[in-house]
């Protein structure tokens, strides 16, 4: 076990930020905190890392009790935060032989490891830039790398892709599965559920500084009664049918939105040719039709009633 968190209760005044929030992550896996703006992610990272002072329970990291002078722990997390932290002043070369700098003491090791981060992130013709010379991607990637050159045993990312291109995000993604097949434990907190399901080997989904679902993708989509998504793409449905749809066997419910039918299912039923029937007996006309597994917004939908992303 690298982090044991527990019944972690931190209040902004009246504000409960994080409301007994429970975590157990593991060696060598990428752990995902998934939640929207404001369920307390940043608020979970800053009180594992001893940033902020919580107000009840115990946060344990290497099987020692996390504190602000536990030094030993410290040195051994490497933190990428959601705020790009580097200094203006120092070249790309600079700021990330500084931040290994407060690590690793020993010249020539510091040398090697800032030339392996260099090549990890893909800023080798960029190192005598100044960062306000560089794009939004490259200085996400200068950030990464200012957090992990002196190769920390967890490394916590806090939403290192938002404002990120296409290109750089995958970029940062591959990376950070890269540097956890090289033995490295992550914690990676997210919005983007798209993110979470394709970089993270077991997550936790908070909302209002709880957790309310936890574990792999596919047990926590367990948890929930939708089993199928059939989506039908379609150009005369009236109300009436989407009142008799509703009424087939197993169906949960039925939404309309931008000629987009999504019935949802129960877990463990199929009705694809159930619906494809009723189509063509009511002349229907129809475009695509698929059918999907529940996403990680469905299990939030389901259990908070609200999306994910508002
Ligand atoms: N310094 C603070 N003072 C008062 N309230 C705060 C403070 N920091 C955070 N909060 C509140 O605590 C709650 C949790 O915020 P937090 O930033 O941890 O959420 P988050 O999930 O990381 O969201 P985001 O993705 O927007 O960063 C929110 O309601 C937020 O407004």
């Amino acid at each position: 076990m690298i982090v044991k968190i527990e019944n972690l209760v931190k209040r902004y005044d009246e504000l409960i930020a994080l409301d007994h929030l429970n975590l157990v992550i593991n060696e060598g896996e990428i752990f995902g905190l998934l939640g929207p703006n404001g369920s307390g992610k940043t608020t979970a990272i800053n009180c594992l890392l001893s940033l902020l002072k919580f107000n009840k329970g115990t946060i344990e990291i290497f099987g020692k009790e996390m504190k602000p002078s536990a030094y030993d722990i410290k040195r051994d997390i490497g933190i990428v935060m959601q705020n790009v932290a580097v200094f203006d002043e120092l070249t790309v070369y600079e700021n990330i032989d500084y931040f290994c700098g407060l690590y690793v003491k020993d010249k020539n090791t510091r040398k090697d490891l800032v030339k392996e981060a260099i090549e990890f992130v893909a800023l080798k013709d960029y190192v005598k830039f100044y960062p306000p010379k560089l794009s939004g991607g490259l200085l996400r990637r200068l950030n990464i790398a200012c957090g992990i050159a002196h190769k920390p045993k967890l490394i916590i990312l806090d939403e290192p892709t938002v404002a990120v291109d296409p290109q750089s995000r995958n970029n940062i993604l591959e990376g950070i599965k890269k540097l956890n097949e090289q033995g490295a434990t992550i914690i990676y907190t997210s919005h983007y559920m798209e993110e979470i399901e394709q970089l993270c080997s077991r997550l936790a989904i908070l909302d209002k500084g709880k957790v309310i679902a936890s574990g792999t993708k596919e047990e926590i989509k367990g948890m929930i009664s939708i089993g199928e998504k059939i989506v039908v793409e379609t150009f005369n449905i009236n109300e009436n049918h989407i009142d008799k749809i509703r009424d087939i066997p197993n169906v949960i419910d039925v939404e309309l939105r931008d000629n987009n039918l999504t019935i949802r299912q129960k877990n463990g039923a199929s009705n694809l040719i159930n619906i494809l029937s009723f189509i063509t007996d009511h002349d229907i006309s129809y475009g695509k039709i698929y059918s999907e597994l529940p996403t990680l917004n469905d299990v939030f939908l389901e259990i908070t009633g609200k999306e994910l992303r508002d």
